[in-house]
């Protein structure tokens, strides 16, 4: 029978989200580019490699073949933001006229482009949206209540909303699709920062000055890039930036902590802060966001940590609001 969702990538988040739309009835269909890891899904009802411990219930069907999963008329794109354009550029006729969702959070390093700016280019003219806000993919996969933005241009898309929504996953929507993205991407960012100064022992403090003065920059990059700091205020800003920086759940968060503590980072995960950091400083005035610019310049080697603390406050004094 046709998936009335397919998703696109079966990491931890593609996962859990199949398995909470396949639980609240839905026929959805989960295709991995591995063709093993399907055939291990199918026999074992499980993704051992990335979401360990949650079934997969009836109605999710891993597979292999991507155009089984594209004939559904919604495609949830969940592979990292980097990954996004060659796994659309390499599957664009199946893709074709179907309502693209991005569920990725970051900018594309060269271009600084946001996941459904990276639709966009590839697909001019289709239906694309974006799935953002606070959610680990084992809160979901378990059916714990969670609520989301889903964020695309014009005044939205009411029966998407109601087809990607559940009773414990619960969607707002919203339009302003730059603000909404950019909260979700540049979270990631200040969490790395999050992690370091706890890590490092600098405390929490620190760590409440990083978050708001974090918030603040993002609200300053939404507007110059032609969103609103007000969006900053919902679940894609405010909700992921205090969920991230705040639990050792996120990778974003335990990336920074083991920088801070002076061991070696786990490069296994996916950790999304670390390509935005350097896509956005790539061309960014450090006065206007020296937050992210200094989590850039601390991963790439440029400074270190106590040289990173003490440029951050020997800056001037300024104002907090503007
Ligand atoms: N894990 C979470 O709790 C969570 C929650 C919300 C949002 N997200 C976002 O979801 C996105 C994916 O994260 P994740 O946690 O699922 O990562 P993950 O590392 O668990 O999985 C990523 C998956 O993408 C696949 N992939 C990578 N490049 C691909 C390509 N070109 N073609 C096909 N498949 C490809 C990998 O094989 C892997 O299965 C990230 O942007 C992340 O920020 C994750
Ligand atoms: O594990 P992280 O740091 O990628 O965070 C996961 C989600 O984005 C939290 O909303």
């Amino acid at each position: 029978m046709r998936p009335e969702i397919g998703v696109l990538g079966a990491g931890a988040f593609g996962t859990a989200l199949a398995i909470a739309l396949a639980q609240a009835g839905r026929r959805v269909a989960l295709w991995s580019r591995d063709a093993a890891q399907v055939r291990a899904m199918a026999l074992t009802r499980e993704n051992t490699a990335r979401l360990p411990g949650v079934d997969l219930p009836a109605g999710l069907t891993p597979v292999s073949d991507l155009d089984e999963a594209a004939r559904a008329p919604v495609l949830l794109l969940a592979v990292p933001a980097q990954s996004l354009r060659r796994l659309v550029e390499e599957n664009a006729h199946a893709l074709q006229g179907r309502v693209l969702v991005a569920c990725c959070k970051g900018v594309e390093l060269g271009s600084g482009l946001l996941p459904t700016q990276v639709l966009d280019d590839v697909m001019p003219g289709g239906r694309h949206a974006v799935l953002t806000g606070p959610s680990f993919a084992a809160d979901i996969a378990r059916g714990k209540p969670t609520a989301l933005t889903l964020a695309m241009a014009g005044r939205g898309d009411d029966a998407l909303q109601e087809a990607l929504s559940t009773h414990h996953l619960r969607l707002y929507l919203e339009e302003d699709v730059i603000g909404a993205q950019l909260g979700g991407a540049l979270k990631n960012v200040i969490a790395i920062a999050a992690g370091v100064v706890l890590g490092a022992g600098f405390g929490e403090s620190a760590r409440a000055a990083l978050m708001t003065r974090g918030f603040a920059e993002i609200g300053r990059l939404a507007e110059q890039r032609g969103g609103q700091a007000a969006t900053l205020f919902g679940l894609s800003g405010f909700g992921d930036l205090v969920l991230t920086c705040t639990s050792e759940k996120s990778r974003n968060f335990r990336h920074g902590q083991a920088i801070g503590r002076g061991e070696a980072p786990d490069d296994s995960q996916t950790v999304e802060g670390v390509m935005t950091a350097h896509a956005i400083a790539a061309d960014a005035d450090p006065d206007m966001l020296p937050v992210t610019c200094m989590v850039s310049a601390l991963l790439r080697g440029k400074v270190g940590l106590e040289q990173a603390k003490d440029l951050l406050l020997s800056r001037p004094l300024r104002r907090e609001r503007g």
